[in-house]
């Protein structure tokens, strides 16, 4: 995941490949309920691991149910068979409406029928989402309730015990969200069984107000039911349910989560607008998914999408380009309908999305946040209180996408980086940053690598920042921190003439026959792993990092064949979203184009000194004047050999650090490289 203030992605050309999506948020916070109410122990397979999930875990384990991941992935959750452990507890929720929703009906239940007090909170944003519809409904039951903020918002205490009145129909409004039907029904078999508060069993009836929204939502809680063992019955308009007296749940034993059908939206859309070649495989979710949005691929098509459909896969290619102009009601899918906003950019037409009110009490206000965001790479936008209208973009503007803490606002921005396909655009390409990119861990937290695993940019689209300078001036300890708050990969391109010197080395080669030494080259069997380095498979990092290495280094790094036979294993690292490579000729002879050069310096007392500092620190004996002897001969060979010799770039901005903290060194280099960036400040 990245955990950087911002994500720049470069303009991207193309898409294809294989994804597997993660497991569905809805139906994995379903499951964790259900199982979590029932009798015995449930298995669960391929559970989403997101923010919300863990959210409802620690809630399950708060109420005294038993979770605990198996070494082979499956999450196994021993329930509580209906019968409260804890009565009293504070709930952290975040943002998920997933877990706010049903915990509250079913804890009001509990604690109405068995005694108890339970307090459930979330972050701001949740305290502005409104529930009240279901405290009203859950109070005529009889559950008492506080909120103890605004009333009909979090945060909420929930009381009891009180008796309750199950006699008639419970009535729910259906129309602003189905979750709160979604969650009277997941906590309303508690006491259809009866027995619990000394009553007999009974038939609970559910009467919505309104027109139900969402319906697929409530088909997917229908179904878990119905694998818990509780089969309620509904009328064909969706308007009365009924859990049959006696119904119990009953743990199926094991689970398997389905892809999240919504996440899969990103990557048709991707298929739709890039996958001119091969298409995109998506593994996870397909014709047999019980999730509504699924039936975004109908919309996607609509678009022009090319889909084959699989029991549990979709290939997606682009067939019309641009897409074609949509009108759509999208009250069966308002998640995935997002993507559809910015699919609307790459239209021949205006795109009208209708019926989606629902965005209003989301994560955020989706349909002001699509509009506002949208409006920021120029686009023409209509809202109205139910509806978007996208006019297709021409000019686009490079753009800082805000988030908004919504994990879906991040995650169908990130479609706007293909702006370099609009057809019959002349203008370059641009890049899009989207702040805050972790909000995605919401739902699909590794979702922006899952992207740059199947998208293509042209490597010149690719940011590289370059550092280049003399042994032991911070070049390695500034690259990491710049490539950490940017997101970006590192080449340490010394640590390639350092294993390229120990490999000779240990072939018995002599150092100064330059064309032995590059013959070697393209036989080493090399990995580069989260900063190690495998030679052979065996990891010789330590072994590279040690002085007489170093030297080595500098001798065969003097051959002209040596750096040629290195070049194109340097290019390769130029990979999506970007690029900070450390070396002496970075910025002069490998990346010339790159956005940023530096040139670090510090003095050589100094850096003898931090050289010395740095091998004491790892146990290893040094000696500070032939620390700094070594460090002078080593610059010397550097400088004056005829290869690439160390020097600053023409365009290089040069960063004495002698008397600077790495933290300032980072700020610096972080603030030249907003001066680079096309984005407004
Ligand atoms: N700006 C700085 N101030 C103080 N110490 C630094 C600074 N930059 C790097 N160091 C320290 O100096 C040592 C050498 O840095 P390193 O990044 O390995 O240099 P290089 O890659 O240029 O050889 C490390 O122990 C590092 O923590
Ligand atoms: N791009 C590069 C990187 C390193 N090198 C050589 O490899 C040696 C070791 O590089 P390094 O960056 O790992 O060394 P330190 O600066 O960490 O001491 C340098 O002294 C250079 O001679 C090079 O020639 N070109």
């Amino acid at each position: 995941m990245y955990k950087t203030a911002y994500l720049d992605l470069p303009p991207l050309r193309g898409a294809a490949g294989t994804v597997s999506l993660p497991g569905s948020k809805s139906i994995s916070n379903r499951v964790l309920l259900l199982a979590g109410l029932s009798e015995g122990e449930t298995l669960v397979h391929d559970l989403l691991d997101s923010d919300d999930t863990k959210v409802m875990i620690a809630a399950l384990r708060e109420l005294g149910c038993e979770l605990h991941h198996r070494d082979d992935g499956v999450l196994s959750v021993i329930g509580l068979g209906g019968r409260l452990r804890q009565k009293q507890a504070q709930l952290f929720l975040g943002n998920a409406g997933t877990a706010m929703r049903p915990l509250t009906a079913a804890l009001a239940v509990l604690a109405a029928t068995q005694g108890g007090q339970f307090e459930l909170s979330g972050v701001p944003r949740m305290h502005e989402r409104p529930i009240g519809d279901l405290v009203d409904a859950l109070r005529a039951l009889g559950c008492p309730i506080d909120c103890l903020g605004q009333e009909g918002y979090p945060p909420l205490r929930l009381r009891g015990p009180a008796p309750l009145s199950l006699t008639a129909p419970v009535q729910v409004r259906g129309d602003v969200s189905s979750q709160f039907l979604t969650a009277l029904l997941l906590a309303l078999p508690l006491v259809a069984a009866g027995g619990v508060d000394g009553q007999a069993p009974r038939d609970i009836v559910i009467e919505v107000t309104g027109e139900l929204i969402s319906k697929p939502y409530v088909q997917i809680t229908l179904d878990l039911l119905a694998r818990f063992g509780v089969q309620v019955q509904r009328d064909a308009d969706w308007q009365r349910f009924v859990i049959p007296a006696g119904s119990r749940y009953a743990s199926p034993g094991v689970v398997h989560v389905e892809g999240d059908a919504s996440s899969a939206s990103y990557f048709v859309a991707l298929g739709a607008i890039a996958a001119d070649q091969a298409p995109v495989r998506i593994e996870g979710v397909g014709s047999s998914s019980v999730q509504g949005d699924v039936r975004f691929v109908e919309a996607a098509q609509a678009m022009g999408a090319a889909v084959t459909l699989g029991p549990n896969w979709l290939e997606v290619r682009r067939g019309a380009w641009p897409l074609r102009a949509l009108d759509l009601d999208c009250n069966h899918i308002p998640d995935a309908a997002m993507t559809l906003a910015v699919m609307a950019l790459y239209a021949d037409g205006p795109t009208v999305l209708r019926n989606i009110a629902s965005w209003r009490v989301k994560e955020t206000d989706r349909i002001a946040a699509m509009a506002t965001e949208l409006r920021k790479l120029g686009a023409e936008v209509e809202e109205g209180p139910d509806w978007l209208r996208v006019f297709p973009l021409q000019h686009w503007q490079p753009a800082a996408i805000h988030t908004y803490d919504d994990h879906r606002v991040a995650m169908c921005f990130s479609l706007a980086a293909f702006n370099g396909l609009v057809p019959g655009r002349s203008e370059e390409a641009v890049p899009v940053r989207i702040l805050d990119p972790q909000c995605v861990a919401k739902t699909f937290p590794d979702y922006f690598e899952t992207l740059f695993s199947v998208v293509q940019a042209r490597p010149q689209d690719i940011p590289v920042i370059t550092i280049d300078g003399p042994t032991a001036s911070g070049k390695g300890t500034l690259t990491d921190e710049v490539a950490r708050a940017l997101g970006y990969g590192v080449l340490d391109s010394g640590s390639l003439y350092r294993v390229t010197g120990l490999a000779a080395h240990r072939a018995g080669l002599d150092l100064n026959d330059g064309a032995a030494v590059a013959a070697l080259v393209p036989t080493l069997d090399l990995r580069f792993e989260e900063g190690r380095v495998l030679l052979d498979e065996e990891d010789v990092s330590n072994e590279l990092r040690q002085e007489a290495t170093g030297l080595m280094a500098s001798q065969v790094g003097a051959h002209p064949p040596v750096r040629q036979a290195l070049h194109q294993l340097q290019l390769d690292f130029r990979r999506l979203p970007g690029l900070v490579a450390d070396g002496r000729d970075m910025g002069t002879a490998i990346f010339p184009d790159a956005s940023l050069k530096v040139f670090l310096t510090a003095s050589a007392a100094t850096r003898a000194e931090r050289r010395f500092n740095q091998l004491i620190s790892k146990g290893v004996p040094a000696k500070l004047d032939d620390l700094r002897a070594d460090l002078e001969a080593r610059d010397a060979r550097d400088k004056t050999r005829s290869a690439s010799p160390l020097q600053a770039a023409a365009d290089a901005i040069e960063l004495d650090n002698s008397a600077h903290s790495v933290e300032a060194s980072k700020d610096l280099v972080l603030g030249w490289w907003q001066t680079k960036r096309p984005f407004p400040h």
